[in-house]
């Protein structure tokens, strides 16, 4: 029986056509909970995200949130998802964009100086990169219990990637995680613990040995 307060998935299989790309996979996260998700590309971590969220209709999932069976997690009101692709209307200013997504900690977020500096903008006025940044601080400072992040480190300066895992570790409480990302070194620093994709099959890593045996990383000397 899964905890209260959990994020749980079991037995997810989807194909795309005939291609297989999840099989019976298992995923669970606390609230308190950092779980870094890992795999080579095209191993299938965005379409499990997807799954979750319940943008993507699987062949199969069982999933329950607080115990309680779910069909689509942005249903819930308890599960945000930062995508891989731009999500943000260009011609909102980012303030009211925080006020859509973010009630609970909104002065928390509005007392962060670079959060501050951009609220008068539109994301058309912002760079690449501070698009995405301040992307991940809507999904991560939104009301959801579970927060689940596709590449959150890409594309931005290692100084913020700091603050993006300063403020994970100050919301972690409250929220449970699900990260994936390729700057695997960020998501070992940030995770509690490690599922690893492969051929569709999810593994516990608990080293870097297991991520090199895997094939996720060069085998090590
Ligand atoms: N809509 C789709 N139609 C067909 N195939 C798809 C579709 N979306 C994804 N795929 C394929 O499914 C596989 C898994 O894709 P997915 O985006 O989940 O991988 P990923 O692990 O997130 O990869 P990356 O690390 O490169 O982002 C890939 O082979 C991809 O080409």
């Amino acid at each position: 029986m899964s905890d209260y307060r959990e994020l749980y998935l079991d037995s997810v299989s989807h194909r795309y056509g005939t291609k297989q790309i999840l099989s019976s996979v298992y995923l669970s996260c606390k609230i308190g909970e950092t779980v870094g998700l890992l795999g080579r590309n095209g191993s299938g971590k965005s379409t499990l995200l997807k799954v979750i969220f319940g943008t993507l209709n699987p062949h199969f999932k069982y999933a329950r949130l607080n115990g309680k069976p779910f069909k689509k997690g942005y249903l819930t009101g308890q599960i945000a998802y930062l995508p891989q692709e731009r999500f943000v209307p260009l011609h909102v200013k980012i303030e009211k964009l925080f006020h859509l997504f973010v009630h609970t900690h909104r002065d928390l977020v509005f007392s962060t100086d670079f959060i501050r500096d951009h609220l008068r903008y539109t994301a058309d006025q912002l760079s690449g990169g501070l698009q995405r940044l301040i992307e991940c601080f809507l999904i991560l400072y939104s009301d959801a219990s579970f927060v689940l992040l596709d590449e959150p480190f890409s594309q931005i300066a290692p100084i913020y990637v700091e603050e993006i895992q300063d403020h994970m570790q100050l919301l972690k409480a409250k929220k449970g995680f699900i990260v994936t990302d390729h700057y695997y070194e960020r998501i070992l620093e940030v995770s509690d613990r490690i599922v690893l994709i492969n051929n569709g099959c999810n593994y516990k890593i608990t080293t870097k040995e297991d991520l090199a045996l895997h094939g996720y990383i060069p085998s090590m000397k």
